[in-house]
């Protein structure tokens, strides 16, 4: 099968470096264009570095996109005018930017998830269930830990966890988010979901669901240790992509998790 043209956005980041070396030694790949955010005299793989400009993504299949919002927004624009597909793995969005990415993907194929391991959109799934299963006795909690670098919270991780709380409740998310903390050594349960995110050293992520009835806790946990988890899983999204009508996808659609 012909090699799939990939471009890497924010390709100096810690994902982008990542999804470099995972793409390389997948022969689905062709790397053809790798931007980041200001002009570079630098070659990597033996592809000049450039910006998120038309021309820079005229002969790509796929974009794979691991930046900061306003990056994101701005690969929408060229990949819905080129009729590109993309892959998002950037966090952060505010309910504008959300809204704007939904209007984009009526134009092109996109695959977009706050975490693209299979075990975080697995331990999502569980928590649905889990959500579903208990009474409203149980009070719900998400706890996450990053490294220090990590501009967003609560991460986009712990934002899915929590929709999987309300999808178990039947609820829209945004009516049950509760307070957002950050470095707190202990956060409380309540009414709504409430979270805490710890910024230290170089934790690759680490997530917690907790639901309380006051007699006996239930948690669910993820521990990433590698980042090559996320590329696998967003060269994953890429090849998944390829077949697919333009619309807005996830995680949870290519790994089929009812
Ligand atoms: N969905 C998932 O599974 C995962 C998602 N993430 C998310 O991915 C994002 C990136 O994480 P991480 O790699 O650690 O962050 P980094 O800050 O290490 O990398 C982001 C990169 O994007 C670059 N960038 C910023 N603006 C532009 C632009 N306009 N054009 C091109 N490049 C640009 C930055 O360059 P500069 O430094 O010069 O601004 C930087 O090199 C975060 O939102 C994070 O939450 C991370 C891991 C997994
Ligand atoms: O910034 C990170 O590193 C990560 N961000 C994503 C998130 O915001 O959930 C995914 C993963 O946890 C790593």
């Amino acid at each position: 099968m012909k090699k799939i043209n990939l471009a890497i956005s924010g390709c100096l980041g810690r994902m982008g470096k990542q999804l470099i070396k995972s793409s390389k030694s997948n022969n689905n790949f062709k790397l053809v264009a790798l931007t980041e955010s200001k002009p570079l005299n630098k070659k990597i793989a033996g592809i000049k570095l450039s910006q998120n400009t038309d021309q820079t993504f005229e002969n790509t299949d796929v974009i794979i996109d691991f930046t900061v919002p306003k990056c994101t927004l701005e690969i929408l624009k060229i990949a819905s005018k080129l009729k590109k597909k993309v892959v998002i793995g950037t966090t952060g969005f505010s309910q504008k930017e959300e809204n704007s990415i939904k209007k984009y993907s009526k134009q092109i194929s996109i695959l977009k998830a706050g975490n693209m391991s299979l075990g975080v959109n697995l331990l999502m799934y569980l928590t649905e269930i889990a959500s579903k299963s208990l009474n409203d006795e149980y009070l719900s909690k998400i706890f996450e830990a990053h490294h220090k670098h990590k501009k967003d919270y609560p991460s986009g991780t712990a934002l899915m966890l929590g929709k999987g709380i309300a999808n178990g409740k039947d609820k829209k998310f945004y009516s049950v988010i509760g307070k957002k903390f950050l470095n707190k050594k202990n956060f409380p349960y309540g009414e709504k979901i409430n979270f805490n995110s710890i910024r230290k050293g170089e934790v690759v992520g680490e997530h917690e669901v907790l639901f309380s009835s006051g007699k006996e806790i239930i948690k669910l946990n993820h521990e990433a240790f590698d980042r090559a988890l996320y590329s696998d899983g967003a060269l994953s999204a890429a090849i998944w992509l390829r077949t697919k009508k333009p619309g807005l996808y996830s995680m949870r659609d290519l790994l089929n998790f009812k």
